[in-house]
């Protein structure tokens, strides 16, 4: 009997999630359990990779008793994961040496401030594509290797390994210990800061700069290909792909043609554009990065823009300020008022991202009188994630050749209705929300399916796509525009603020300038 579906293994920040796809795209089952977060000192976020481990291996199991589903009847696995967050674990036992440090964390600013100001961090940018800030990986295992005296040898010996998710979820589905097959690919690697992104290569510049022996570091191999086959609850199936989960959404929303943008909208937010087989270099403060690469072929390229605070303000409302009940709540407190009431929201709560790379910019709330509700602050909230969408866009239409003409949207805030629309307003484009909404998941089905032939090609899956909901710009472009700069007047001050007082854990002064 040929098979029935593909599945995919969601491994997100705050949960993860097993999901069955049958041919056309559509989900058949969903199993989803969530992970702790760990909050050990101001700006340090961990994870307990063991547990994501477990998590992982009970979704299966769940996702597959939901709808009576044995190993034999998948084609493929695929595993879309949160990225930049890294872990470092015994190869004898599989036992993790400390926490996995996640890619919010901030505990190596510090060493990012003093690797900076070495004359030949240039070279950072210019091979991996990548700005030098706390962000990305390398710097987090750099911290791993000095917090325990006796890890570096063991690691230089091969004893023990280093992955971000998707390597520590292959490794443990192929057997851990057990002939476990260690594999990176590029949509990850491309986000460590050791991968040179024109070689498809880890950098041995690099790698020196940030002191990582290699011995420790996966091979990387294409995003689509069989990397082996599970054991377990999922034995003998082929794991046949593995993306980033913001790399992932992009193949799910069918985006594979130069030009094509898409926008998840969750705790964070991120816009993938493809531009194809071109690796553009951003004069405006976007990433370069790998979208996918196909066996055998060479790498589809994309910018990105990542927006560190988007549904944690929402969030943060709710369990903040206990303005709202629940996060769905914010679009009819915001939708009682007409406009933001004068105030605007800078949401630099972990510094500002793209375009600007502050680190140690700290969120502002401008134009306060006792006029403003607490209607017009979720407002303004909402308008924040518009604007910050706008800054990105902008940015890529300068970078890019082919400019951006629809965002294509997924994520939990993509439910506000009165969002969507304000996005659409705030880059005046057309803002379009597919009938699959499980984008990211989809993904890596697509790319395992494409792999092991249970799809034919990308015009198959380009037919699966089905626009749910589509948001028109509203006419108004002077008002528009006006309020978009007085936006950007307030995230000015959220730099100035701790440039000001030093009131960011550890500021490095860099702000305002090229990155
Ligand atoms: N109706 C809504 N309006 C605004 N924000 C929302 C809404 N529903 C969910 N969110 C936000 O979306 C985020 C969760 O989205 P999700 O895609 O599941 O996130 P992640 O994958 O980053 O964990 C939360 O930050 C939440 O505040
Ligand atoms: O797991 P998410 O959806 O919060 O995405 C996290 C990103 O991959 C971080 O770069």
């Amino acid at each position: 009997m040929p098979s029935r579906y593909v599945m995919s293994i969601d491994q997100g920040t705050s949960s993860t999630r097993s999901i069955l796809f049958d041919q056309a795209g559509q989900l058949v089952s969903f199993a989803q359990l969530e992970h702790s977060q760990h909050y050990p000192r101001p700006g340090w976020i961990e994870h307990d990779a063991s547990e994501i481990w477990h998590n992982v291996s009970r979704t299966i199991q769940q996702a597959l008793a939901e709808v009576d589903a044995t190993p034999g009847d998948l084609a493929a696995v695929g595993i879309a994961n949160q990225r930049e967050t890294v872990v470092v674990w015994d190869r004898r036992t599989g036992i993790p040496v400390g926490p996995a440090l996640v890619w919010q964390d901030l505990r190596t600013e510090q060493l990012i401030a003093d690797l900076s100001a070495r004359s030949d961090a240039a070279v950072v940018a210019a091979r991996s594509g990548l700005p030098l800030t706390s962000y990305f990986s390398a710097p987090r295992l750099r911290w791993i290797l000095d917090a325990d005296p006796g890890l570096r040898a063991r690691a230089e010996a091969g004893q023990v390994l280093a992955g971000t998710m998707e390597t520590w979820l292959i490794w443990n589905l192929t057997g851990g210990p057990d002939g476990g097959v260690h594999v990176t690919e590029p949509t990850n690697a491309s986000r460590t800061l050791l991968f040179n992104i024109h070689t498809l290569t880890w950098d041995e510049d690099l790698l020196a700069f940030f002191g990582i022996p290699v011995a420790m570091l996966p091979e990387v191999r294409p995003s689509m290909q069989v990397y082996g086959r599970a054991r377990g609850p999922l034995a003998g199936v082929p794991i046949a792909a593995a993306l980033g989960d913001q790399q992932s959404s992009l193949v799910g929303q069918t985006c594979f043609d130069a030009g094509q943008a898409k926008c998840t909208f969750g705790t964070g937010s991120f816009v993938l554009l493809n531009t194809g087989p071109e690796l553009i270099v951003s004069q405006h403060g976007m990433l370069s990065t790998i979208a996918y690469q196909v066996e055998g072929q060479p790498p589809v390229y994309a910018l990105e823009g990542p927006m560190a605070s988007t549904g944690s303000l929402v969030q943060w409302l709710r369990d903040g300020l206990g303005l709202i009940q629940t996060v769905g709540e914010i679009e009819t407190l915001a939708a009682s008022v007409p406009d933001n009431g004068g105030c605007h929201v800078a949401p630099a709560f972990y510094g500002m991202f793209a375009p600007r790379w502050w680190p140690d910019a700290r969120g502002v709330i401008a134009g306060l009188t006792n006029y403003v509700t607490k209607a017009h602050l979720a407002r303004a909230v909402l308008e924040a994630t518009g604007w910050q969408t706008r800054e990105v866009i902008d940015a890529m239409n300068t970078d890019a050749h082919h400019p951006i003409t629809e965002l294509r949207t997924d994520g939990g805030m993509t439910s506000n209705n009165l969002l969507m629309q304000l996005v659409a307003d705030a880059i005046d484009l057309p803002v379009v929300r597919p009938t699959v909404r499980e984008t990211v998941a989809l993904g890596a089905a697509y790319a395992a399916g494409l792999t092991v032939g249970y799809w034919a090609d990308l015009q198959v899956l380009r037919r699966n796509w089905h626009r749910a909901a589509t948001w028109l710009p509203a006419a108004d472009r002077p008002h528009r525009d006006s309020e978009f700069n007085t936006w950007r007047s307030a995230v000015d001050l959220t730099f100035e603020w701790t440039a000001k007082t030093g009131q960011a854990q550890s500021f490095t002064g860099r702000g305002p300038g090229p990155v």
